[in-house]
């Protein structure tokens, strides 16, 4: 089987469209238009490019994006008494803090102390318990989500009594990513570097996502045939005798379109629909805190 190729830069286009519609029927309605708050702590080069296609698709979307470029030298305690003055504005209805933070801050700390109703990340202890809960109010982490919404296109009678392995189990992918599936009523199974036989288990999803950071760890073989395969890693690798770094997935996607039925590329798979659902909380959250009814499906 060759694979389709799941486009993930058009399906976050068609949201992003929704979401403007949406946002210019609220500011037509109730005068106010939804605004989010990206904070950046130091220089990291790819941190500052998501952070430059955040402000300009927020500003596309008809939202109103707030930056916050802080050096790396400052203190946890300046970085807490920002994220508590956006608590208060009543303009800011997202906060998104870009991790990682220098060591130096506690990172766990700075989640806690963000309004659970402006956790756009859905990081907060009250979105991932409330996700883990069930709770449908939860905000839910933005790259799982988008990985959600791309399964769902490939499901249309739900993925009900489905194999699904996700490899990585971190805070802000696998776990949630796991809840998800586990709500979308599938047998999950969550891989990490103590999971024995790897291959053989991914041979047993018949969705599969990877979320690890390991450049084409995935390879073909370890792909069931007829499977969905959802490639959240972003690796930059320097290959000899090319100036630009390369973006590849976690996994090898030339042989695992060998076996699987849908296969998201990288770039233009995950990357593209978690700026989009970012944009998707932030309409959420505005809408819950200003008591409106949200029109999106
Ligand atoms: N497209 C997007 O929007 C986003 C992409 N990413 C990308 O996704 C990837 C993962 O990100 P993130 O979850 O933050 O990464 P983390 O480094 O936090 O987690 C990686 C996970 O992979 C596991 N792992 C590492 N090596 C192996 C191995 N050899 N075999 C099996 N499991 C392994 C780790 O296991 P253990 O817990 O045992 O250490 C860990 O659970 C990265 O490439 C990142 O850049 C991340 C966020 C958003
Ligand atoms: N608090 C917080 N929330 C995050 O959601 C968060 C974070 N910190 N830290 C970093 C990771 C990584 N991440 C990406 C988002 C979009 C692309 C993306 O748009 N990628 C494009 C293009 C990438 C490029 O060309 O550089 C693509 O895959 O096509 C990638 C990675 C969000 N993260």
């Amino acid at each position: 089987m060759s694979a389709s190729i799941i486009d993930g830069k058009a399906a976050a286009q068609a949201l992003r469209e929704r979401l403007a519609i949406e946002v210019s029927r609220i500011d037509a309605e109730h005068s106010w238009v939804p605004g989010l708050a990206v904070v950046l702590v130091g220089e990291d080069p790819a941190s500052q490019v998501y952070v430059r296609n955040k402000g300009k698709q927020t500003a596309e979307a008809g939202m109103r994006s707030f930056e916050h470029k802080l050096p790396a030298s400052t203190s946890e305690r300046e970085l807490l008494a920002l994220v508590e003055t956006l608590n208060q504005d009543d303009s800011v209805n997202g906060i998104l803090v870009q991790l990682p933070l220098p060591d130096h801050i506690d990172a766990q700390l700075v989640i806690e102390t963000i309004d659970p109703a402006k956790d756009v990340d859905g990081f907060h202890p009250m979105n991932t318990g409330g996700l883990s809960n069930g709770d449908p109010t939860a905000l839910v982490p933005c790259t799982p989500l988008g990985c959600l919404m791309m399964l769902r296109e490939q499901f249309p009678g739900g993925m009900a009594g489905l194999n699904a392995v996700v490899v990585g189990r971190s805070n802000i992918v696998g776990k949630p990513m796991a809840q998800l599936l586990i709500a979308e009523s599938c047998t999950v199974t969550v891989a990490h570097s103590k999971t024995r036989d790897l291959p053989a288990l991914c041979q047993t999803a018949d969705i599969l996502v990877a979320a690890v950071g390991r450049p084409e760890m995935v390879r073909g073989d370890w792909v069931k045939e007829g499977a969905v395969v959802i490639d959240v890693g972003i690796n930059r690798v320097q290959l000899e005798g090319q100036e630009k770094a390369r973006l590849v997935g976690d996994v090898a996607f030339t042989e695992a379109a060998e076996n699987a039925r849908a296969i998201t590329p990288v770039p233009g798979g995950v990357g593209p629909m978690t700026i989009a659902c970012l944009l998707r909380n932030t309409v959420v959250a505005a809408c819950r805190q200003h008591r409106v009814v949200c029109e999106l499906s």
